[in-house]
């Protein structure tokens, strides 16, 4: 029986044969892999994934009726069934040393499922992400907390571009796959404390630097206070941020 497809759980299925095997082949399957799938709906990408010689492979999916669906139509005994959900899900507790990932992201969660998969960055060497463009774009910006959040951990690479007809139902925009790639030096202790650093600092991305942080700050780091947050480098960002941490600097400076 073909399963009811929700909008509101972003359901689009990419249906195309060929684009969905050259997916699985730029996942890089290789043997012995530990995989995961987020966001798996009937298993198409999942398919595909399968005929390579990988270990195990972990699906996480919300929708009940997906989820039921996979039990009884993907019979392969590498796969592993979670009902969940992706924007909170804690890849500790599939109790393995290194995952990669893959999904055809439901797109109005895309950013909080890639946000959280950041905070588990030492498990993930790689993953790759089908978005709608326009937020693969913005990834890449290199102007917004969340895109330098995600390069302080990985560089990305732009795969390529898919079509809404290759999907059913069509989404009315453009889609994008990206590929994450594990920098080798993590920078970073507490994510959520940089988190907090980098919402405070993008926030208003107009304003200038001086009312968002003490004039102290930019004067140590050698930063324009008058710059606006979308000017500054990630090299800038982290060493911005690795003074504010270690003076706790909190307030932000007189107008
Ligand atoms: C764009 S569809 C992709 C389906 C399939 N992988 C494909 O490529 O055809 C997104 C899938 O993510 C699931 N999903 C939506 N929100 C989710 C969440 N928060 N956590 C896990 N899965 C979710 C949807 O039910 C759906 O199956």
């Amino acid at each position: 029986m073909p399963v009811r497809l929700k909008k509101r759980f972003g359901q689009h299925l990419l249906v195309s044969s060929g684009i969905l095997s050259k997916i699985a082949e730029l996942a890089n399957p290789e043997e012995g892999d530990i995989f995961v799938e987020i966001g798996p709906g009937t298993g198409l990408l999942t398919k595909e994934l399968l005929k390579y010689p990988i270990k195990k492979l972990f699906l996480i999916e919300l929708d009940a009726e997906m989820v039921d669906y996979l039990q009884k139509n993907l019979k392969d005994e590498r796969i592993v069934i979670i009902q969940d959900n992706a924007v909170s899900f804690n890849y500790n507790n599939l109790n393995e040393r290194k995952l990669k990932i893959i999904g055809n992201l439901p797109y109005n969660v895309a950013s909080l499922i890639v946000e959280n998969v950041i905070y588990y960055y030492s498990l993930i060497p790689t993953a790759l992400f089908l978005v709608q463009k326009e937020v693969a774009e913005k990834w890449l910006s290199g102007k917004s907390w969340l895109s330098l959040f995600i390069q302080t951990f990985y560089d990305l690479e732009y795969l390529m571009t898919i079509p809404p007809r290759f999907f059913k139902p069509p989404p009315k925009v453009n889609s994008a796959l990206l590929r994450f790639n594990l920098l080798q030096k993590a920078k970073i202790e507490d994510l959520k404390n940089y988190k907090k650093f980098l919402t405070r600092l993008y926030e208003g991305k107009r304003k200038m630097l001086r009312k968002k942080f003490s004039k102290d700050l930019f004067v140590s780091a050698g930063i324009n206070e008058f710059l606006r947050a979308e000017n500054l480098t990630l090299k800038e960002v982290l060493k911005l941020y690795h003074l504010w941490e270690a003076h706790h600097q909190e307030t932000p400076s007189e107008p």
